[in-house]
């Protein structure tokens, strides 16, 4: 079997367009050349060979046959074999076509049923979009033709400023060290809401324009809210929904940092219910559970939005307050005392207890000049105005080292 050229070999023979000519040029100059040769020496060969003019013309007759015969066979085997190639190159051509029909097909269901939207852009300032899979409907609410080439928005126009700046720099990271890039940012879809997605893509090639990307978008929403309520979860305390422990102390040490950074006040409340035990033993776990809800509500609504309130365990409540003073704070903690003891609070299957709280104000720097000192004072006064008889605000003593700055 012949050795099939190599594909760079057929690469250029297929670009040499005056091949063809060439070689019908050289078949015709054989032709001709063996034509001439035949007709100049088999006339005297026969000549010599044949005296008798009656043999010699009826030689001369079979040659004539024998030469039509000769040229008639291998301008048959020539065209069988070129016919031949032409079938193979055609069906190959033939197979090749459906091949890439089939592979078309198969990539189109594919991208049709990207849970997203595949897509091939420019790399330029509104990412122009040159294609974009089916899935660009249900992602954006734009149909194909309306974000490709821009023709009604951009892609760039989907995003805010911030979010294209990140996507931006991500992208341009990427290409500079020369891998694929992926990114999360927010878009706005056709009907004004917003989802988030994540984009993975690679530069795949220059065309005459500019860098050209390639990639997928998926929409990551139901991920990112429930990344946020698992944040949410992390952060809040599951009965009353206030911050928990461990998030009113990270609070409490960043509004420390800041107040001793501006050097300005801030104060902390403790605040514990009075007497909580007898609503569990009287109305049941449960009514006692619904009354520190609509506290946890009473005491929200109570402070400013600055002002953070949290849930430290059982019946005890916390609430930080940046920029107040020992005035203002002790003002705030008998603002949330009246209000909590002034109406009964709800048990649930509309029955409602009265209820009064103690509250213990430290505040920064006059009690304390850290987060684990100002509790403890807040704490400690929280007992004294239990100690006086429930139902009061009692203020943290002078620390030692303001004690001995007063
Ligand atoms: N319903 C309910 N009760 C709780 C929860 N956490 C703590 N408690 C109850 O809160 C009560 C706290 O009781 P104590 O520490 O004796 O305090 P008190 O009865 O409020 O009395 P004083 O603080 O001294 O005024 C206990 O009965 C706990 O069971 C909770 O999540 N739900």
């Amino acid at each position: 079997m012949q050795p099939s050229p190599a594909p760079s070999q057929e690469l250029a023979q297929l670009s040499d367009k005056k091949a063809p000519l060439r070689r019908a040029l050289w078949a015709a100059f054989v032709y001709l050349l063996a034509g001439l040769a035949w007709i100049a020496f088999s006339d005297s060969i026969a000549e010599s060979w044949f005296t008798d003019p009656e043999t010699l013309s009826s030689v001369q007759t079979w040659k004539g046959f024998f030469f039509v015969v000769t040229t008639g066979l291998v301008l048959f085997i020539a065209l069988l074999r070129q016919l031949r190639k032409d079938r193979a190159l055609l069906r190959l051509q033939h197979d090749q076509s459906q091949a890439l029909r089939r592979r078309e097909r198969q990539l189109r269901v594919l991208m049709d049923n990207l849970p997203g939207m595949a897509y091939r852009c420019r790399y330029d300032e509104q990412w122009t979009m040159l294609f974009v899979s089916e899935g660009c409907t249900a992602l954006t609410g734009y149909e194909p033709y309306e974000l490709t080439n821009n023709r009604w928005v951009s892609f760039a126009d989907l995003l805010d400023e911030d979010n294209n700046t990140r996507l931006s720099r991500e992208v341009k990271a990427a290409l500079d060290k020369g891998e694929s890039y992926s990114v999360e940012y927010a878009l706005t879809r056709k009907d004004g809401s917003t989802i988030w997605v994540w984009e993975r893509g690679r530069c795949v090639e220059e065309d005459p324009g500019g860098l050209v990307l390639e990639g997928i978008i998926l929409d990551i929403s139901d991920r990112k809210k429930l990344e946020k309520e698992l944040e949410e979860l992390a952060i809040r305390d599951s009965l009353t929904g206030l911050f928990n422990r461990r998030e009113m102390t990270r609070i409490l040490e960043e509004e420390l940092a800041r107040a001793k950074r501006y050097q300005r006040p801030m104060a902390v409340l403790w605040i514990d219910f009075d007497h909580f035990k007898d609503v569990n033993d009287t109305y049941g776990h449960a009514a006692g559970d619904s009354v520190l809800v609509s506290v946890s509500r009473l005491l929200k609504d109570s402070v400013r939005s600055v002002d953070s309130v949290g849930r430290f365990g059982g019946e005890e409540f916390v609430a930080v307050l940046p920029e107040m003073d020992v005035p203002g704070a002790t003002e705030a903690a008998e603002r949330l005392r009246r209000r909590v003891g002034k109406e009964p609070l709800p048990l649930g299957k509309g029955t409602s207890v009265p209820l009064t709280v103690s509250v213990g104000v430290a505040v920064y720097p006059n009690h304390g000049l850290t987060a684990s000192k100002l509790c403890a004072a807040a704490d400690q006064a929280m007992y004294r105005a239990k100690e006086r008889g429930r139902n009061c605000v009692a203020l943290a003593h002078l620390s030692e080292q303001a004690h001995n700055e007063l």
